[in-house]
């Protein structure tokens, strides 16, 4: 059994948050993971399986933060890897990939561009294919997510709280929540309008595939949700929601001066979801009963910074 890629991370009652929401709002950190993100859970356990089969070079598409964490993976593994991101990847982005050791290519307007190129580059002999979110093994390594929170909290929560791009998160979330005896906690898929590929298959009942990625939150930016992710509206209570980017931008901005740790739109969608005070809406829908206290996946990211926030404003009329 190798040793983990990924840390064990603190979970943190926001203060702030609980005033806000009126019951314990636990955090569980995973903006600390070496990589910045939760990427490390699900692609770390991957890229260890793909050594363990053989692999001798690895391909990763992603919208940046699944590619760090697959060639951090790489450089501590010590395989060959190449990273493809899309065109709306920024340079430091690139750059700090290759200062991980890794190749990067860049392909295409969306990740699903990227993830065209990434699959066709692994057919080389020897060279593996490093899905960043649809794929069980990325599953089986976010679910350690809720191992470690059912350990870290003082009781069950009462709901859960995720963000979702392509659901590889959410996908791994329920899987641990099923393993710890969570099965009747309700979760919050959360997404950020533009990049809203989970809420169109609900919607519709099937896959659907968006015609653009036009949120900020380009970490969130899969056109076609995993086919896992719909399937689980069918076990288990999901209450899914949109955000603006307006909402999560500044939940990324009210998150920094609460707690001094800056994270991406893709993680302010979740946070937004006590900045907006939706545990209420819902309650008051009748979607959500009595809550005693709520888990949110503080899932990270790196393409964020003070400069970039800053932009964010004054593009969404923030400022
Ligand atoms: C296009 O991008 C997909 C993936 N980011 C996904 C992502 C998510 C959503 O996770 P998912 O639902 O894709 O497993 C949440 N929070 C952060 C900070 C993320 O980077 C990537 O980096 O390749």
């Amino acid at each position: 059994m190798m040793e983990p890629l990924h840390i064990k991370t603190p979970v943190l009652e926001s203060h702030p948050m609980t005033k806000i929401a009126g019951f314990p709002v636990y955090l569980k950190l995973e903006n600390v993971q070496p990589v910045a993100s939760f990427k490390i859970r699900g692609l770390g356990n991957l890229c260890q399986k793909a050594m363990q089969r053989g692999c001798t070079h690895m391909v990763c598409s992603s919208g940046g933060n699944a590619g760090l964490a697959a060639a951090y993976s790489a450089r501590k593994l010590k395989i060959p890897c190449t990273i493809v991101v899309p065109g709306t990847t920024p340079m430091f982005m690139v750059e700090r990939l290759r200062e991980e050791g890794a190749t990067v290519e860049i392909c295409g307007d969306s990740w699903d561009d990227a993830d065209a190129l990434a699959v066709k580059l692994a057919k080389q002999p020897g060279y593996a294919y490093i899905p960043p979110f649809n794929h069980p093994d990325v599953w089986y390594g976010v679910a350690t997510v809720i191992h470690e929170s059912a350990e870290q909290l003082p009781e069950k929560p009462s709901v859960v709280v995720v963000s979702v791009g392509g659901g590889g998160l959410m996908s791994g979330v329920l899987q641990g929540m099923h393993d710890v005896g969570w099965a009747d906690v309700p979760l919050i898929a959360m997404e950020t309008k533009g990049a809203d590929s989970f809420d169109a298959a609900v919607q519709a009942g099937e896959l659907v595939t968006l015609d653009a990625i036009t949120s900020v939150a380009k970490c969130l930016g899969a056109r076609t949700v995993a086919a896992k992710a719909l399937e689980w509206t069918q076990d288990h209570k999901i209450i899914n929601h949109v955000c603006s980017d307006q909402e999560a931008v500044l939940a990324c901005e009210r998150f920094a001066d609460d707690h001094r740790m800056l994270v991406e739109p893709a993680c302010g969608a979740s946070l937004a979801c006590v900045y907006e005070r939706l545990f209420k809406v819902w309650q008051e829908q009748g979607k959500l009963g009595e809550l005693k206290s709520a888990l949110v996946i503080v899932c990270g990211g790196n393409i964020v910074s003070l400069n970039a926030l800053k932009e964010w404003k004054e593009k969404l009329g923030l400022s």
